[in-house]
């Protein structure tokens, strides 16, 4: 995993701001003059009309864009399938994950929750797959994509593929695996914090009206993509997510396995061997690390240059196995 993640990250780094869907995608949604509204209002009936779906929905349109280079239609049938096996997936991969006794793989072969879940498995593949022949084609003929943009904004899959060494480099099915984790890994938790970002901005209409003006310093009525060069002037807006993302981390528990004895400063000994969990969502909500505001959504925390812990804020996890896209 170490070298597959040195070649992702510097592809990552490689690619355009769009590669962040969170940043990236603000303007969008908060910017842009008449633009805003418009997003703003198709959201909203999206997420009226789909329920639970419409989570999955934004994650996935923004992320699939900036991941493989395609455009999703919001009410595309290709697209509706593609969101509620996403959802499917999602719900049945952490149904197992409570349930001990649906993690015997012999038991679970038995069960319809098995080929419902190798049944939308197969459909989110055949996705990828197809997206991957027309790409490598495009690439082969030097066709530029209906996503013109691309011209200055790569998606993460033409790069795998360019830098891979195109038809000799990575298999079908190497870039395959290697999109589908981005997918799984960049889908659910981005929307996640977006969607938390968004109640957060409409519950404190101060702090939205804080990271509008700030968009409308940085963009006025534009609707320009955002470039990496703007990333430096969102500082409040970065600030939000921070925060956002700090109360209600998408990922809120991460687990280790000890492979050393270790003895924490309390005097407890954590034993070689054993599973070790780690609780993100207790850890920032606790006052030693965060104050006695702790449970209070300040984005101006982020910019008061306190020196924290390095792993005090665990949103993306840290070290090693840390997150790519953070
Ligand atoms: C707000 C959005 C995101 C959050 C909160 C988040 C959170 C996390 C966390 C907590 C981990 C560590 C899991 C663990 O230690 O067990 C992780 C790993 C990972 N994330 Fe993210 N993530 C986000 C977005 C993304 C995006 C957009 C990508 C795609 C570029 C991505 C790709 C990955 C990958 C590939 C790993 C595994 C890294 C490894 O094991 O070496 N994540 N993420």
């Amino acid at each position: 995993w170490k070298i597959q993640k040195f070649v992702n990250v510097s592809k990552e780094l490689k690619c355009g701001i769009k590669s962040y869907p969170l940043i990236g995608h603000a303007h969008l949604l908060a910017g842009g003059g008449v633009n805003r509204m418009t997003v703003i209002k198709k959201f909203s009936h999206n997420a009226l009309k789909n329920g639970g779906l419409s989570y999955i929905w934004i994650g996935s349109k923004f992320y699939v864009e900036t991941a493989l280079g395609v455009k999703l239609k919001v009410n595309g049938n290709t697209e509706k399938q593609l969101m509620e096996s996403f959802d499917i997936l999602f719900k049945l991969m952490t149904t197992r994950m409570v349930e001990p006794w649906l993690q015997l793989d012999a038991l679970y072969k038995l069960l319809p929750q098995h080929n419902n879940f190798e049944k939308n498995k197969e459909i989110l593949r055949s996705f990828v797959n197809e997206i991957i022949k027309e790409k490598r084609k495009k690439i082969k003929e030097n066709i530029k994509t209906d996503n013109d943009d691309t011209k200055v904004t790569k998606s993460f899959l033409d790069l795998y593929i360019e830098s891979s060494g195109g038809d000799r480099g990575c298999t079908d099915e190497e870039l395959l695996e290697e999109t589908l984790v981005m997918l799984l890994a960049g889908t659910d938790t981005s929307a996640v914090g977006l969607c938390f970002t968004i109640c957060m901005l409409a519950q404190y209409p101060d702090v939205q009206e804080k990271v509008f003006q700030e968009l409308q310093e940085v963009f006025g009525d534009s609707e320009r993509q955002v470039v990496v060069e703007d990333l430096p002037r969102l500082k409040y807006l970065e600030a939000v997510f921070r925060e956002s993302l700090r109360l209600y981390p998408p990922v809120p528990l991460i687990v280790r396995e000890i492979n050393e004895d270790i003895k924490l400063p309390s005097g407890v000994t954590l034993k070689k061997g054993c599973g070790f969990l780690a609780l993100i969502w207790g850890l920032h909500r606790n006052p030693l690390y965060w104050g006695e505001d702790a449970e209070q959504f300040r984005p101006e925390r982020f910019l008061e240059g306190h020196s924290r812990h390095p792993a005090a804020f665990l949103t993306f996890s840290h070290g090693p196995r840390n997150c790519l896209g953070e």
